[in-house]
């Protein structure tokens, strides 16, 4: 992919995963016309004030939490991102993690690995929590919300949802989903998974209160972004045995983790890996060259986040 920028354009690249800070990314991009990033750089206001040459900030990514768009905007800098392409494997990450959880795969990995298995069958060993026709309750019902309820059909679960705004009709009915209001999806759901975008109207839109409203049995799953649920107050819950388990894979502050979680072989933990399939990166890389690209050579890009500059 940078070879293929490089045809095109004077390149300066940071490719090994070490973010810089926005002090950092303010000085590399000096005379630069277009910024490529992943999560891991802040673009913070200071980054636009001091590149007024700046045209586009294109994100590898479909959460865009790590820019300041406000700031983006005010500079007339495009804020671009990758949608779409990402939507299944990061469903399906969810479903690992799910039924990892549920089934408890990493503790009986580790168990085996440890030595312990003396005993063939053990008629009381690992019990887990049955995923077919269970309830799964799904907060955040955008496309990735719409993957995770599609994969559900071959469970024969029912599937629950809350949306700021509902589906169309034919949606609901092609997902087999019901629109409920938040406290009635905590209170039924048997898995409830998490995939809203972070931003401070969704900062710990799961804290004590809601986990508090789950059942005993239930799992908590949230691949969507650190922040939106309160790792203390689910640390909280499960020392309190207040819920059954959680699989998580983004982590508020990330990669340093409430240390609470490692006391738990009830939680599966990921580092940020939802988007992690090489096919699925290629596609991003070249989605976000796209945006870029486009928006170099004077055209609206596909993936326009700050759309009153288009
Ligand atoms: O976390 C990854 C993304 O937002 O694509």
């Amino acid at each position: 992919m940078i070879a293929a920028l490089q045809e095109r354009f004077d390149v300066v690249t940071n490719v090994d995963d070490t973010p810089w800070s926005p002090d950092e990314i303010a000085a590399k991009l000096a005379g630069c016309e277009a910024a490529m990033s992943t999560v891991l750089c802040k673009f913070d206001a200071s980054v636009f004030e001091r590149n007024p040459q700046l045209k586009v900030v294109s994100n590898i990514a479909v959460g865009y939490n790590n820019i300041d768009v406000a700031a983006a905007t005010k500079h007339g800098v495009r804020v671009t991102n990758t949608p779409g392409v990402l939507d299944d494997t990061t469903a399906d990450l969810t479903w690992a993690l799910l039924m990892a959880t549920a089934r408890r795969i990493a503790e009986a990995d580790a168990w085996v690995r440890g030595g312990e298995w003396k005993i063939a069958f053990g008629m009381h060993s690992f019990l887990g929590t049955d995923i077919h026709h269970a309830t799964l309750g799904i907060i955040g019902m955008g496309r990735i919300g719409q993957a995770i309820a599609r994969r559900a059909s071959g469970f024969d679960m029912t599937v629950l949802y809350h949306n700021r705004s509902p589906l169309p009709a034919e949606d609901e009915k092609r997902l087999n989903a019901t629109r409920v209001e938040r406290d009635e999806l905590l209170a039924r759901s048997d898995f409830v998974v998490v995939m809203v975008p972070y931003s401070p109207a969704t900062h710990h839109l799961i804290g004590a209160a809601d986990i508090a409203k789950m059942k005993p049995g239930a799992i908590l799953v949230n691949t969507a972004r650190g922040g939106v649920v309160d790792d203390a107050a689910l640390v909280q819950a499960l020392r309190e045995g207040r819920i059954a388990g959680a699989g998580l894979d983004v982590f508020e502050g990330e990669p340093k983790l409430h240390a609470g979680y490692l006391d738990f072989k009830n939680v599966v933990l990921t580092p940020h890996i939802g988007s992690a399939t090489r096919s699925n990166r290629i596609k991003m890389c070249e989605t976000a060259v796209a945006n870029l690209t486009a928006v170099l050579d004077g055209k609206t890009p596909a993936n326009l986040v700050n759309k009153e500059l288009a």
